[in-house]
């Protein structure tokens, strides 16, 4: 594995008791970039990503082969540690989800649960949090009023910051904007770029404009396969393959 590359998944296959949905895909993501997955409708993106997670091992019937390596690590593996591995990497999902608590207690119930049991400690990370998600400002006099009375926009940064509070190296979004207004979709994306300063992104997006903004690389979906993964701006500009040339011109999707 490349000293840069944050998260690879090796052949990776995943089927739904007789349904294949993800067929042996190979693809490697760098530290410090973001990584769009896009492709039409049920070609297998959001199946993959929740498998890097090992979301998947919650669907009854689901069955994830390959490998997923972390460094020499292979996740994909009945030996690991499956609280941890998702501790290290974190997953917005594309509805925000606060629980139904105090912003603060959001943020705090992952760390405290991995350890951290100080006050102080706790009120660091809170505001670390809320600060690189861009909330702190919004929040800072309201922290231990309910999550469920910020806005949509507000709650997908909470539950942003709720990922970064436990100190991930990787973390997945799965269309995280697509429920949001067009402001709060920008603000969404300004925080990704920020973001990558510092983490391995990787997004399934539907929106084909969001993905030439915010990522680095590119992978084209389709029926279960990647059909071409490559720098976003040969991706848009100059694919290779005709059939990421008719998905990205329109013709189909
Ligand atoms: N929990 C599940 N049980 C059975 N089949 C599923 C399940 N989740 C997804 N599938 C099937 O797997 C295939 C891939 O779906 P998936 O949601 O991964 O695609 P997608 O590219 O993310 O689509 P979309 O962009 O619409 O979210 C589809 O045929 C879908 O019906």
């Amino acid at each position: 594995m490349h000293q840069n590359t944050g998260l690879s998944a090796e052949n990776l296959s995943v089927a739904y008791g007789e349904r294949v949905a993800v067929k042996n895909i190979s693809l490697s993501f760098e530290n410090k970039q973001v990584t769009a997955l896009i492709g039409p409708s049920g070609c297998g993106k959001s199946t993959f990503l929740r498998s890097l997670n090992r979301m998947n091992d919650l669907i009854p019937g689901c069955k994830v082969t390959g490998d997923i390596w972390i460094r020499d690590k292979n996740i994909n593996s009945p030996q690991t540690d499956v609280v941890s591995l998702r501790q290290r990497i974190g997953m917005v999902w594309q509805r925000p989800n606060p629980f139904h608590k105090s912003i603060y207690e959001n943020i705090a119930f992952g760390p405290r649960y991995h350890g951290t049991k100080k006050k102080k400690d706790l009120d660091d990370i809170v505001e670390q949090s809320l600060l690189k998600a861009a909330l702190w400002e919004e929040t800072k006099d309201r922290l231990h009023n309910s999550a469920l009375a910020l806005s949509g926009g507000q709650q997908q940064r909470l539950c942003i910051a709720r990922s970064i509070a436990v100190k991930p190296d990787i973390i997945l979004m799965d269309e995280p904007a697509s429920a949001l207004d067009p402001v709060s979709t920008s603000k969404i994306e300004e925080l990704i770029a920020e973001l990558k300063r510092e983490y391995c992104i990787v997004i399934v997006t539907h929106n084909m404009h969001q993905a030439a903004r915010v990522s680095d690389k590119t992978a084209f979906f389709l029926n279960g396969e990647v059909v071409e993964y490559d720098a976003t701006p040969t991706i848009f500009t100059n694919p290779r393959k005709p059939e990421t040339n008719d998905y990205i011109t329109g013709r189909f999707g």
